[in-house]
């Protein structure tokens, strides 16, 4: 005789109640799509290791987005890939250049697709010569007030160009707080939001987005700012206090390997949504696994948007947005 408590498979025999299963179902209105920017406005490259993601300069970037916007994109994350031999400097003056990718990304973005919501990364790393996230001391530790003040400038000139939120991907401790404050000045404050990558770990998964970029360190690496992988009560400490300093969404990055972490920002972070950024060298593992065979690309990929999700993200930063409307993956 079973017992009647041990019958689980009556409750999702029926498609319809596997997926009432889901607390939180995956809708193209959480997807955020990045996408590399160059000043080059008519370039189109393919990024060696990152399966079909290109730099695109301005010209291109309004014909690409077009039809993905027709089926349903709902938001883009700017990278500026500056390719000008005369791009970068120690302090990354180039960041909030009027005439660079970034900028003219935000303005063309706005102007083609006004209901598109238009996040900007910010960060120094793609404009400095030595290639680190803010501006150094002479003992090439980063300097954090200089950096902060830089940082928080560059995101004021990316409101003010249109963007609706400005991401600070740096790791410079108090830039949350400096962003706001200068978003208050600027009188922007009401319609920008702030999304910190508060919980951002150090690690092998950023290798496709650093060629994509340009933005590798020229010395070092950067475990002195990004947490080390091991430190869940550094990202409990970085989540509490980005949203102590007024962040109005905490993301977790990377996402899969860091799903404690996602399941942490959700229990810290209760009054804000919680994002996950999928990034590039996880995109970059899914595809190799599917092309050796491995699996199939569209099972995995909803699968481990599903993990996210589970874990608490309801925004998610992910290279699949493409994939997921150009070839339908949620319809
Ligand atoms: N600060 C720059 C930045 N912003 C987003 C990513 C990674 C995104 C990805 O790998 O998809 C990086 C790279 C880094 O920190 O080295
Ligand atoms: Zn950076
Ligand atoms: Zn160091």
């Amino acid at each position: 005789m079973t017992d009647i408590t041990s019958i689980l498979q009556g409750g999702y025999h029926h498609p319809l109640t596997r997926k009432w299963q889901a607390k939180a179902q995956l809708t193209k209105s959480m997807l955020v799509y990045p996408i590399f920017i160059t000043d080059n406005e008519d370039e189109e490259t393919p990024i060696s290791g990152f399966p079909g993601q290109k730099r695109r300069g301005i010209n291109k970037i309004v014909p690409f987005l077009a039809p993905l916007v027709a089926k349903g994109l709902a938001s883009v994350i700017i990278f500026g890939v500056p390719l000008a031999i005369d791009a970068k400097d120690p302090s990354g003056s180039k960041a909030s250049d009027p005439n660079g990718p970034v900028i003219l990304a935000i303005k063309v973005l706005k102007n083609a697709f006004p209901g598109l919501f238009i996040m900007a990364d910010v960060c120094l790393c793609e404009y400095t010569s030595h290639g680190h996230c803010g501006i150094l001391n002479e003992d090439r530790t980063l300097n954090q007030q200089a950096s902060v003040k830089r940082i928080a400038a560059v995101a004021v000139d990316y409101a003010l160009a249109g963007a609706d939120c400005v991401a600070p991907s740096d790791m410079n401790d108090g830039r949350v707080k400096a962003i706001k404050e200068g978003l208050i000045a600027a009188g922007v404050s009401h319609k920008i939001m702030v999304m910190s990558y508060a919980a951002k770990f150090s690690g092998s998964l950023y290798g496709p987005f650093r060629d994509a970029a340009g933005s590798a360190p020229s010395f070092g690496d950067r475990r002195c700012y990004q947490l080390p992988h091991t430190g869940r009560g550094l990202a409990r400490r970085a989540i509490i206090r980005d949203l102590a300093e007024g962040a109005d969404s905490i993301m977790v990055k990377p996402a899969n390997a860091y799903l404690d972490i996602i399941a942490d920002a959700a229990e810290l972070a209760k009054n804000v949504p919680v994002s996950a950024y999928q990034v590039s060298g996880e995109f970059a593992m899914i595809h190799a696994g599917a092309t050796q065979g491995v699996f199939d690309l569209r099972s995995m990929a909803l699968e481990s948007l599903d993990g996210i999700l589970r874990a608490g993200a309801t925004i998610i930063l992910t290279y699949f947005t493409e994939a997921i409307l150009n070839e339908g993956w949620l319809d």
